[in-house]
């Protein structure tokens, strides 16, 4: 008799050993098991139980070495056929696995761990134990029988694989158990406090005691661990000895009420924005897919265009998705859409605590909120009937993943708009080379916004050469010219924004002795120096040492900071403007969640003169009272490696001079720079996007690049350099066999294997081989294949592998 079973993807495979296996359903959970569902099985030879991922049911003629289920823990999917077509189609596309793809798609907090247990069974222990076994059954028996499997191993001195562990299984006096746990309430933040103390502490544990003594109301763990660089051990060990305690706190609301109420109905579009709501809102009443770009120049009010949009499609019994690139940019956003919209608004990004997060979830998924406005996860919010998805700034690389499932937001919009035969709208000062040629060929719609909407022409922008400056002895961060117009500005009670293209005090510390450059012990990168906490830290992997001024290279005391950072700026402009109220912001001041929003108000309501920050300043505010935009460090984002270097560098000038003259007064930029005859510069300065996007057309047509091919990247990590050369080397020959034989005729280039710009990151080696290539599912295929080849190469195991279609930093 055939019997029905489960087919199930679980946790934690690797891409190419991902594959389902067959379970069987209890009858108890006939009932809820269903595809799409969320269980825990016992997997492996041990039967350690594993999340997994039910995706359809089979007959199946010999069950009797199936395993059965052991529990559902969410529906989820289930119960949303589009969204759960979408783990296929991103695993499909994105080279993850099934599970993985689950994950994304569902909010953070809906996860579950699994706690493992051991269970002693008095009645089957054998007569003679070994001393180890004694403990361990003692250690049981202390816990009335049931203690959690690490504590058993530690108690007895026990491997997980040790002889005397399995006879105990074997003879079954001990028994697993397992234990869900669902990964919920995140609400809370922890929070460390000292205690009065005199006992003995190491000199580490004395160094955070005396920091955490400093502060009377506590610290957050965060901030205690930032600030002394010490790792969570040390905590917990003056927690032990009873120095410190620890405690949870309410965490700040960022899913904030707003105060006014505005009805949508008066926005009045100018004939200009009209022109292009007209066509997009008679498109969302014919429900048919589309796709368009909405190319309109800084201050044009493409805002106001997605507010009419949106409101369109609530008309329509629709709902609506607007995507944001930054979480600092959403408070506007979602303070505007709150006014305009209540209690219709969720929210959803990666600053919200799970809890909070979790509950918006729910607000849309029982259908109580319609517009969904977040970062690129949002895209996945779990909306029934969608009219519309907008990305604005859809140039930005935030809206890819650089983590498993490695997606693009727009790929995904694009696939949740077909189903639902809606609207996608990219938007954009600067679009993408990629999106404006597919407008340009036709593919999509193009609608254009040239003009501002105050009338105002965009900034005027002046490039000043750093070199001579530097030559006229001003070794300032600030130009004379900036601080000239800083002067006016200021001294006319209007506001300036400055964007620093580096966080940290200085960027780096270089030994004037050796010349050696202060490096990262576990990553190949150089440390940045914090002066908040006079650390030297790497900002890829957290690790952190002080600044004693000793080289590690060559011993000297002669260590030296270089580089300006938003620290260094702050600075020097109290230096010169000693009058001036300035506001530094970037991800070392912006810790606390709340902090974007309340600095953000406090500029809006003219507490502060000049605003200095990171990239987190450049895009997508709204400020009236701003008439001076001044960039430094832009040189470090037309020297990047990427073949999207120039974009990145022309929609950057671009975004943030757009900033300036939005209100009343016309604005001005200030560009340092120590090449001011730079072509994207000047091109950038004169704010010539179709002059740019023409030469960055035929630049990539002659080297090959997109939209000229698509771009793959074949990830190779190890904790061995020669083991990852070695993959890679193996990889390129099964591509290259392949391509000679059954896929003849795929139109391919090999380049690698090649070291990653960062060789080393956490102590793991990077290699990769860039493919181009025509992304579709031919290629897809042979990737596959070729993959799966190298997984047989059994002595290259441990070299992981992982494909990435949008490798933008990488190429
Ligand atoms: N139809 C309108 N009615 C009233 N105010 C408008 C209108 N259109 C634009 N504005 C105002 O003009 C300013 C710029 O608009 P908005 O912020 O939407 O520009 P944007 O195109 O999104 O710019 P950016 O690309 O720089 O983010 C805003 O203060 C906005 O309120
Ligand atoms: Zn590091």
């Amino acid at each position: 008799m055939p019997e029905t079973v489960a087919k199930i993807a679980v946790d934690n495979a690797a891409f190419y050993f991902d594959k389902p296996f067959s379970y069987k359903i209890p009858p108890a959970l006939r009932e809820e098991v269903a595809p799409g569902a969320r269980v825990t099985v016992p997997f492996g030879r041990g039967n350690k139980r594993r999340s997994g991922l039910v995706l359809e049911f089979c007959q199946e003629e010999d069950t009797s070495r199936c395993k059965e289920i052991a529990s559902v823990y969410d529906r989820e999917l289930c119960e949303n056929e589009e969204l759960f077509k979408l783990v296929f189609y991103l695993r499909e596309t994105t080279f993850c696995t099934y599970y993985d793809a689950a994950k994304a798609i569902l909010p953070a907090g809906v996860g579950i761990t699994i706690k493992e247990y051991f269970l002693l069974r008095e009645e089957l222990l054998p007569p003679a134990l070994t001393p180890r076994q004694q403990s361990a059954v003692e250690a049981l028996r202390a816990r009335r029988g049931r203690l959690l499997c690490a504590d058993l191993l530690a108690a007895a001195g026990w491997k997980p694989d040790a002889r005397e562990l399995r006879e105990l299984l074997e003879c079954g006096a001990l028994e697993r158990d397992y234990q869900n746990r669902r990964r919920y309430g995140g609400d809370q933040i922890t929070w460390a406090k000292a205690i009065p103390f005199t006992g003995k502490l190491t000199p580490k544990q004395k160094a955070v005691y005396d920091w955490l003594c400093t502060r009377e109301e506590g610290a957050t763990l965060k901030e205690l661990l930032y600030q002394t660089g010490v790792g969570r051990t040390v905590v917990d060990n003056l927690k032990k000895k009873g120095a410190l305690a620890l405690f949870e706190q309410e965490s700040y609301r960022e899913v904030f009420d707003v105060a006014g109420r505005e009805d949508p109905g008066g926005v009045v579009l100018t004939p200009a924005q009209a022109a292009v709501y007209d066509p997009l809102s008679a498109a969302m009443a014919k429900r048919a897919y589309g796709c368009s770009l909405l190319y309109g120049v800084t201050g044009s009010g493409k805002t106001l265009v997605f507010i009419k949009l949106i409101e369109n499609a609530l008309r329509l019994g629709k709902q609506a998705i607007l995507l944001v690139p930054e979480i600092a940019l959403t408070p506007q956003v979602i303070t505007r859409f709150k006014t305009l919209f209540g209690e219709r608004v969720a929210v959803l990004h990666s600053g919200l605590s799970v809890g909070e997060r979790a509950s918006e979830y729910r607000r849309i998924k029982e259908g109580k909120a319609d517009i969904v406005i977040g970062t690129r996860s949002a895209v996945f919010a779990p909306l029934r009937n969608i009219g519309i998805i907008i990305l604005d700034e859809e140039q930005e690389g935030s809206y890819h993943s650089d983590s498993s499932p490695k997606y693009h937001a727009r790929d995904v919009a694009r696939f949740r708009a077909k189903y639902h035969a809606a609207q996608l709208v990219l938007a954009s000062a600067t679009p993408s080379v990629l999106t404006f040629s597919a407008a340009k060929r036709g593919e999509i719609a193009l609608y254009q916004l040239p003009e501002r909407y105050s009338g105002n022409a965009l900034p005027q922008v002046e490039l000043v050469d750093m070199k001579a400056e530097l030559a006229s002895g001003n070794t300032f961060e600030i130009s004379r010219p900036l601080a000239r117009q800083i002067q006016l500005a200021v001294g006319a009670g209007h506001q300036v924004i400055l964007l620093i293209n580096r966080r940290g005090y200085n960027t780096t510390a270089v030994c004037s002795s050796c010349g050696a450059v202060a490096r990262c012990k576990h990553c190949d990168i150089p440390l940045t120096y914090h002066r908040q906490n006079g650390r030297l830290v790497c900002h890829y992997c957290g690790y952190s040492v002080e600044l004693t001024g000793r080289c590690d290279n060559c011993g000297d005391s002669h260590l030296r900071l270089l580089g300006a950072g938003t620290q260094k700026v702050e600075d020097q402009l109290e230096l010169l403007f000693p009058e001036a109220r300035i506001l530094r912001m970037d991800t070392d001041t912006t810790v606390s969640k709340d902090s974007h929003r309340a600095f953000l108000q406090a500029f809006a309501g003219g507490e502060y003169d000049i605003l200095v920050g990171t990239q987190m300043v450049a895009k997508g505010l709204d400020f009236p009272n701003v008439t001076l935009v001044g960039v430094l460090g832009i040189d470090h984002v037309l020297g990047g490696q990427s073949y999207r270097s120039f974009e990145r560098c022309f929609s950057l000038v671009t975004q943030v001079v757009g900033r300036g003259g939005r209100g009343a007064q016309s604005g001005r930029a200030v560009i340092q720079t120590f090449d001011p005859q730079n072509r994207v510069l000047g091109l950038a300065s004169r704010q010539d996007y179709d002059a740019f996007f023409a030469e960055e057309m035929q630049a990539r047509k002659y080297l090959l690049y997109p939209p000229f091919c698509d771009l793959c990247l074949i990830g190779l990590t190890g904790a061995k350099r020669e083991r990852c050369i070695e993959a890679g080397r193996a990889l390129m020959e099964i591509l290259q066999r392949l391509a000679q034989g059954n896929y003849r005729g795929v139109p391919l280039r090999l380049m690698g294997p090649t070291p990653f710009l960062v060789e080393r990151v956490s102590d793991k080696y990077r290699y990769k081989i860039i493919v181009k290539c025509k992304n579709n599912r031919t290629f897809r295929a042979l990737l596959r294949e070729a993959i799966a080849a190298l997984a047989q190469q059994v002595s290259l195991r441990d070299v992981a592998v992982g494909v990435d279609f949008h490798p933008d930093n990488e190429i």
